[in-house]
Order: C-alpha cells, then sequence, then structure tokens
C-alpha cells in the first residue's frame, strides 16, 4: 500500500497492493491504521449507467460533514475534489485523479472539501467510506461547471448527465461560507 499527496494538502491517492496469481487477486483495500484520524460510519455505492455521467460537487455542513474514501469496484471515474475552506491558500482550487477499477486507486477526501467525479465508462460503481452520516437536511454542493473553478472535465459541453438537483446547486461564490482553514 502506498499513499501519496496531491497538490491539495489534505487530498491524498491511495494505492493498495495487489496480489495477483492464476485465479485473480486479492487485496486489502481498507485498513483502520492507514487513516488513523477519520472513523468511517457508512458506506455507499453508486451505479453510473453512462460514460460523462457526472455526480457533485457535493458535501454536507458539520456536524455531518464527511470525509470520504473513494474508490472504483467497475469501469473508471474522474475524481475530483475541491478546497472550500476559506482563508486556504488553496482555496477553490482542485485536484483530479483517474479511479480505475483495474488498479483499485483511491482517493481519500477530507472534510472541507467537495467531491464529485465524472464516469469514463459505462456501468461505472463507485463505492466509498463516510465519517458522518447521510444528512439530506445538510446536504450541499457547488455546481460542477461553476466557471471560476475551471475544473476540466472529460465530457463535451451539453454532453454531461446529471441529476436534477446538480444542475441547480450554486456557483463557489454564491455558496454559504461553512468551512473555515484551520477550524
Ligand atoms: C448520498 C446519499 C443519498 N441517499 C439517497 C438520496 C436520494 O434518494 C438518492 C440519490 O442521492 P444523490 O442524488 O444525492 O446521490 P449522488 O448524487 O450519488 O450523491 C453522492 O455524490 C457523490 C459525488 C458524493 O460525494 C456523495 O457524498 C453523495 O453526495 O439516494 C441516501 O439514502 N444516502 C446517502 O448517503
Amino acid at each position: 500500500m502506498e499513499i501519496v499527496d496531491t497538490r491539495l494538502p489534505g487530498v491524498k491517492v491511495v494505492r493498495p497492493k495487489i496480489h495477483g496469481d492464476h485465479r485473480g487477486f486479492f487485496s486489502e483495500i481498507f485498513r483502520s491504521e492507514w487513516l488513523p484520524q477519520v472513523d468511517f460510519i457508512q458506506e455507499n455505492l453508486s451505479l453510473s449507467a453512462e460514460v460523462g455521467t457526472i455526480r457533485g460537487l457535493h458535501y454536507q455542513e458539520p456536524p455531518d460533514a464527511q470525509d470520504k474514501l473513494v474508490m472504483v469496484v467497475q469501469g473508471a471515474i474522474l475524481d475530483v475534489a475541491v478546497d472550500l475552506r476559506h482563508g486556504s491558500p488553496t482555496f477553490g482550487q482542485w485536484v483530479a485523479v483517474e479511479l480505475r477499477a483495474e488498479d483499485l486507486t483511491q482517493m481519500f477526501v477530507p472534510v472541507g472539501f467537495a467531491h464529485g467525479f465524472c464516469t469514463l465508462q459505462p456501468n461505472t460503481m463507485v463505492l466509498y467510506k463516510v465519517s458522518a452520516p447521510y444528512s439530506p437536511a445538510r446536504d450541499r454542493g457547488i455546481l460542477w461547471d461553476d466557471p471560476d473553478l475551471g475544473i476540466e472535465w472529460p465530457v463535451a459541453p451539453g454532453a454531461a448527465i446529471l441529476s436534477d438537483k446538480d444542475r441547480r446547486l450554486p456557483r463557489l461564490k454564491d455558496a454559504e461560507p461553512i468551512f473555515r482553514f484551520g477550524g
């Protein structure tokens, strides 16, 4: 297993060791000691049928703000985290990592960041642990194509498949400031 930092401090890439043999492979995809500061309490699985499906950019308000550890068990995604912490040197910046079922690469997205992804293959299944329970009342988001973010999504403008909820999300500049850097 290898954990590497990304250009956004706090967002990490986790690469589990894959033990291949004539049957297939075995892999430890999570150990609590890898992320000792985090206590995951819920696990989610989503299936996106079409290439170019975008889910995001999502976060929950405290006290139900969530750390997330995201992986793909079928297909592939471009996984994105955006720094929402006001006062952070990287506020409004994003990082994107390709996660593929073949290599089991994972992205750790801590509290204070929005999370979203775009599917790169049909029938992509994303499995992710979260450190706080789902709270519809505290569910928030930022518009996926907010021009102030400039995220380079791998889908042509107009071709993205989105939920109605995600189409109506605010831009970062219009979102309530919730997270403060260092607080
Ligand atoms: C996220 C979530 C949704 N739901 C329900 C609500 C709704 O009826 C249905 C679909 O919900 P959504 O449209 O919010 O699902 P989705 O757009 O896949 O939301 C997810 O997107 C990714 C990017 C994340 O980071 C997650 O935290 C989560 O926000 O599932 C739960 O019951 N528990 C949950 O934890």
